[in-house]
């Protein structure tokens, strides 16, 4: 495993310091998927990088830089309409263009997104409101870049279940490749911070969903956060436009129950440049049972979490804040705590 260092920054948000750390770096290269030895190992390598930090960089990943470029290209294209156009893509219910307002239950924070659901027939029903020139192009290039990074997901998730040892290692992956998956793809755009200040672009949160894969054009703003001997400390995390992060969410850590971490993470405007940003967050299919693996549970580590649908901690998550813990919702121990 390589290990990057994580650049440092002198004050974050609320002057709060953020300290320079390192998270690992995954080569997929080296592991054309055989389920040999070696990939056998890269397999570990993910699994400790997703119990330690919840976050890592994949390079050598197979997503053809071409249809990233494109979908950059779109997505600022469409960034770069008129506002009154731009509404019409709007507001975000919960897919749509949205500006400042995240959510439905008061966060805020200071960027311009984009949230599409992957399904190509709904994407389709949207892309007449996006881009009203060329509604097929928008949805083509979006159709493309959601394969590839879907495939890049699965592709990690089936590491994760080898390296974890599960029974079937398409167990996780299954999950994105049913055809009633309900993924979503972001696009946020943070324009550079006005007066120089640095804001918070987006807050404090986990990502609800299987696992999410970033990418960004090169201006910083993630941040995780990371325990330390004195506390909570938010590392900045490197901009690298030729690769992508994969960020643990809410639902791996529950079927781990509790071994992956959904890290929690959040973004800082830039004073220098405007950030845009494209997330795939996996989600499974809305009646999809999430409970902790078989494999997963033992008299050492009993169960952490109660069964739950995706659908019922879709509900609970659109009616909560952004910041809140809502895997709390579905401790088992959460009463007695
Ligand atoms: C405040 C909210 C926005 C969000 C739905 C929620 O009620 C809580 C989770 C938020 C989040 C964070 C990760 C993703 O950006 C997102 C699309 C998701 O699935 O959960 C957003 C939701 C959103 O912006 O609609
Ligand atoms: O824009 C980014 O870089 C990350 C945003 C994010 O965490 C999210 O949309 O869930
Ligand atoms: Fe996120």
């Amino acid at each position: 495993m390589v290990v990057a260092s994580l650049e440092l920054e002198g004050r974050g948000v609320d002057d709060q310091i953020s300290k320079s750390s390192s998270i690992p770096v995954i080569d997929l290269l080296s592991s054309s998927w055989k389920l040999g030895r070696r990939e056998q190992l890269v397999s570990k390598e993910i699994v400790k990088a997703s119990e330690k930090y919840g976050i890592f960089k994949v390079v050598n990943h197979g997503v053809g830089m071409d249809v990233v470029e494109r979908m950059e290209e779109k997505g600022m294209e469409f960034f770069s309409l008129p506002e009154n156009e731009k509404h019409k893509a709007g507001p975000p219910n919960p897919v749509g263009y949205g500006v400042r307002s995240i959510g439905f239950n008061g966060d805020m924070g200071d960027l311009e997104y984009l949230l599409l659901h992957t399904n190509p027939s709904s994407l389709a029903h949207k892309a007449r409101t996006i881009c009203k020139s060329n509604p097929n192009s928008f949805s083509y290039v979006v159709n493309e870049y959601v394969e590839e990074v879907r495939d890049l997901a699965c592709q990690i998730l089936d590491m994760l279940a080898l390296g974890l040892g599960l029974e079937n290692y398409q167990e996780l992956s299954r999950l994105l490749r049913d055809s009633e998956n309900d993924s979503l793809l972001r696009l946020n755009y943070y324009p550079t911070s006005y007066n120089a200040r640095v804001r918070v672009g987006f807050g404090e949160h986990s990502d609800p969903q299987l696992l999410t894969v970033l990418r960004s054009n090169n201006v910083s703003g993630l941040q995780i956060v990371t325990d330390s001997f004195n506390g909570e400390t938010w590392v900045s995390i490197p901009p690298d436009p030729t690769a992508f992060y994969i960020i643990i969410g809410d639902v791996l850590q529950a079927i781990t129950n509790g071994r992956l971490k959904s890290v929690r993470h959040r973004v800082i405007t830039n004073p220098q440049s405007s950030r845009l940003s494209m997330m795939y967050f996996g989600a499974p299919p809305l009646h999809a049972v999430i409970r902790p693996l078989p494999e997963m549970v033992s008299p050492e580590c009993p169960r952490k979490y109660r069964a739950f649908t995706w659908g019922e901690f879709k509900k609970a998550m659109y009616s909560l804040r952004l910041g809140y813990n809502r895997l709390d919702l579905y401790r088992l121990d959460h009463n007695a705590q």
